[in-house]
């Protein structure tokens, strides 16, 4: 979708801001460049729409070079969000939102139509928010204006140089999940500049580590974290990598334990192969849990006697949330269940387990191959 093939970029004072990069980046693909200050970032995505032109090398757009195309028609084809929003001062939150729909010769009130939708589904609820005006807005409600206004006119790309960058960490994270959500739905071609590597890990399917003006590594987020090509990515990712990939590995089924299982409407069982077990009722979902010294020492049904579950968590979920799950409710495992067939209880993740998951998925990403496929005993050599 977007091809860089040998770019370089001098500025007139000499100064090689990017150095003979190579790379792609495929549709529907969110890519983070992330690097320290200086190392040419903000330059790489700004020569793809043409604000900077290269010394040398080519840029392509869906195969187009894009040294041929008229830059007006080139940046309708590419959102564009920065740091300062841009937002028009004297204009309300839905005409900027509306605006370039409008200049693109969509009517005004088709425009402003779309704008609404748009600034519902950045979470600003065009009754309460469309006619305010861009000072009447919070940091965080105007970055979500400009990343409406940047959808407006539906382009395939987005560029965004750090969007959420002004403002505090809290509000960060809410918008960097909010457009995570938002991307799985519009499922837009992005780059994404930023110099903060839990941004970058977060948000990236891939990820670029900029050196001075070069690609240090381009890979997946637990690539990077799990296995950094260079001592000087690992630096700049972090000694506490490990804790991030937490963040970046979900919980996979293949992860479980398949602990003693009874239903609600069993008699207490005398005797269990655990010190517990899960409590299902006749859909085979999660109900909740019962101890073998309990079951031992009462009778009645398992109805009767059965605790309820509160630490569980759908799969897919990351092993971080896992962690915080377990310390949450002091628990020693947790369930995992399917969200997509009603709760259908799947099997428990006991802190073993996820030791487990983390290191074979650091070994999987390193040797290229499926998670599931990977022994622990290749991995850890014994
Ligand atoms: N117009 C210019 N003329 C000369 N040098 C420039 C110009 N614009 C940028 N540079 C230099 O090019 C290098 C890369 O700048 P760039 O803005 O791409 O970095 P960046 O990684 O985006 O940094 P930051 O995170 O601080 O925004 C820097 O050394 C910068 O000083």
């Amino acid at each position: 979708m977007i091809r860089f093939e040998h770019v370089t970029k001098r500025y007139a004072d000499g100064t090689t801001a990017v150095d003979d990069l190579s790379f792609e980046v495929n549709e529907g693909e969110l890519v983070t460049l992330v690097g320290p200050s200086g190392c040419g970032k903000t330059t790489t995505m700004k020569m793809v729409n043409r604000l900077i032109e290269p010394s040398e090398g080519r840029i392509l757009l869906d195969g187009d070079d894009i040294s041929g195309i008229d830059p007006v028609q080139l940046r309708r084809r590419i959102g564009y969000v920065i740091q300062q929003v841009g937002l028009f001062p004297h204009k309300t939150v839905l005409d900027n939102t509306a605006t370039v729909p409008h200049l693109l010769g969509v009517k005004r009130a088709k425009a402003r139509e779309r704008a609404a939708e748009l600034l519902d589904l950045v979470g600003l609820d065009p009754r309460t928010f469309g006619h305010r005006y861009p000072d009447q807005l919070s940091g965080g409600q105007r970055q979500r204006v400009g990343v409406a206004r940047a959808l407006a006119a539906d382009p395939p790309v987005l560029l965004m140089d750090e969007p959420f960058g002004a403002v505090d960490p809290v509000v960060r994270e809410h918008l960097q999940n909010e457009f995570l959500r938002l991307q799985q739905a519009v499922r837009k071609t992005v780059l994404f500049v930023t110099h903060d590597i839990e941004e970058a890990v977060r948000l990236g399917d891939r990820i670029a580590v900029y050196g001075q003006g070069r690609i240090e590594q381009f890979d997946t987020p637990s690539t990077v974290l799990g296995a950094p090509a260079t001592e000087y990515v690992a630096d700049f990712v972090g000694a506490d990598r490990g804790l991030k990939r937490l963040s970046v590995t979900p919980i996979e089924e293949s992860d479980l334990e398949q602990p003693p299982v009874v239903h609600l409407d069993d008699p207490l069982p005398a005797k269990l192969d655990a010190p517990w077990a899960v409590v299902l009722d006749g859909d085979n979902n999660l109900h909740g849990w019962i101890s073998a010294e309990h079951a031992r020492v009462h009778s009645g049904t398992v109805r009767e006697h059965a605790r309820r579950m509160e630490a569980w968590l759908p799969v897919g979920a990351s092993l971080k949330q896992a962690f915080a799950t377990m310390l949450q409710h002091d628990a020693g495992w947790i369930a995992v269940i399917d969200e997509h067939s009603e709760g259908r209880f799947l099997g428990v993740l006991t802190p073993a387990r996820l030791h487990e998951a983390l290191r074979r998925s650091t070994a999987a990403d390193a040797r290229d191959i499926p998670r599931a496929e990977v022994e622990l005993e290749t991995v850890t050599g014994a």
